[in-house]
């Protein structure tokens, strides 16, 4: 297949990488188009396929061309790309927010698959969740699947509308664990341990707590339940995050960020 990538930054070229480690894509069939002329040399030296400066009459030679740039900038690029893209192209978008019937229209061009990918695509174990315009084929979703299943897992919305949903909780996902992590870490550090014990004990315990988690019969309250002993320090520790409504600020932050993908459909 042969891919070009409009919006070459973290998840660009995570998707980039990913093609290419999985012999999915060679680096010949690979273009990334580069904003500017530093962006150009920098992303030659990553060999990662062929780098053009700007929106080339070459992009409407590929295969799939994705759409990976900021959802702000997508109306400057929508203005070039729709010169270029060619009628048998299909159009991937990554861009949190902008939903088919706007990429359909500024594009003017049928073929669009929307995708919310997560960060942790870089090391392939990424969560996708995807939705396809009618018109497309089933071959066509495949092949942009068989992509998209190399940087993790994908699963396809038929309702796209969930899509903003998605994007709130596992589009977004990564930054709350990171977030989380981080206060349990800090938290050791206060309770005495240095920087690097502490980063130890809760990534260690939350890679544990993940398999336990994937490997149990028992549900989630089941799991609580195992390690709060009626008076004992977990139970300490939960009527406090009882007592703040943290799982209520979480809730809330997830539908905020929904929320958001909606304000950013509009441009
Ligand atoms: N970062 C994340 O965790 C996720 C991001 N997304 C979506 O992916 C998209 C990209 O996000 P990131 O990779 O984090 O952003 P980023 O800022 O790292 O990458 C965007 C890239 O687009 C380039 N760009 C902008 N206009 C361009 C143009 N006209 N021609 C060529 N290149 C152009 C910028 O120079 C930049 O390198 C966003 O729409 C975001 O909603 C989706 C899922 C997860
Ligand atoms: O924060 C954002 O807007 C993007 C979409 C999902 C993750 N990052």
């Amino acid at each position: 297949m042969r891919v070009a990538i409009i919006g070459c930054g973290n998840m660009g070229m995570a998707y980039a990488k990913s093609f290419l480690q999985n012999n999915l894509v060679k680096p010949e069939n690979m273009l990334l188009v580069a904003r500017s002329p530093a962006r150009q040399t920098e992303l030659e030296g990553r060999q990662a396929g062929r780098v053009v400066l700007g929106i080339t009459q070459e992009v409407g030679l590929y295969d799939l061309v994705i759409v990976a740039v900021k959802p702000q900038d997508f109306s400057a690029v929508a203005r070039e790309l729709r010169d270029v893209v060619q009628p048998h192209q299909m159009v991937l978008s990554i861009m949190a927010g902008i939903p088919i019937a706007r990429l359909q229209q500024e594009l003017a061009h049928p073929l669009i698959i929307r995708a919310m990918p997560n960060t942790p695509a870089l090391i392939g174990l990424g969560m996708t969740a995807y939705a396809a315009a009618e018109g497309l084929t089933v071959r066509q979703i495949r092949q942009v699947e068989n992509l998209i299943n190399s940087t993790g897992r994908a699963v396809f919305l038929e309702q796209e509308n969930l899509l903003d949903a998605a994007t709130a909780v596992s589009g977004s996902g990564p930054a709350y664990f990171f977030y989380i992590v981080r206060a349990m870490i800090e938290a050791g550090r206060q309770l005495g341990f240095d920087e690097a014990l502490a980063a130890q004990l809760v990534k260690q315990t939350m890679l544990g707590s993940f398999h336990l988690l994937n490997n149990s019969e028992k549900s989630l309250d089941e799991l609580i339940k195992a390690v709060a002993s009626k008076g004992g320090t977990t139970e300490a520790a939960l009527t406090v995050f009882g007592e703040r409504d943290l799982a209520g600020a979480l809730i809330g932050g997830i539908s905020a960020a929904e929320r958001r993908a909606g304000e950013l459909s509009k441009g």
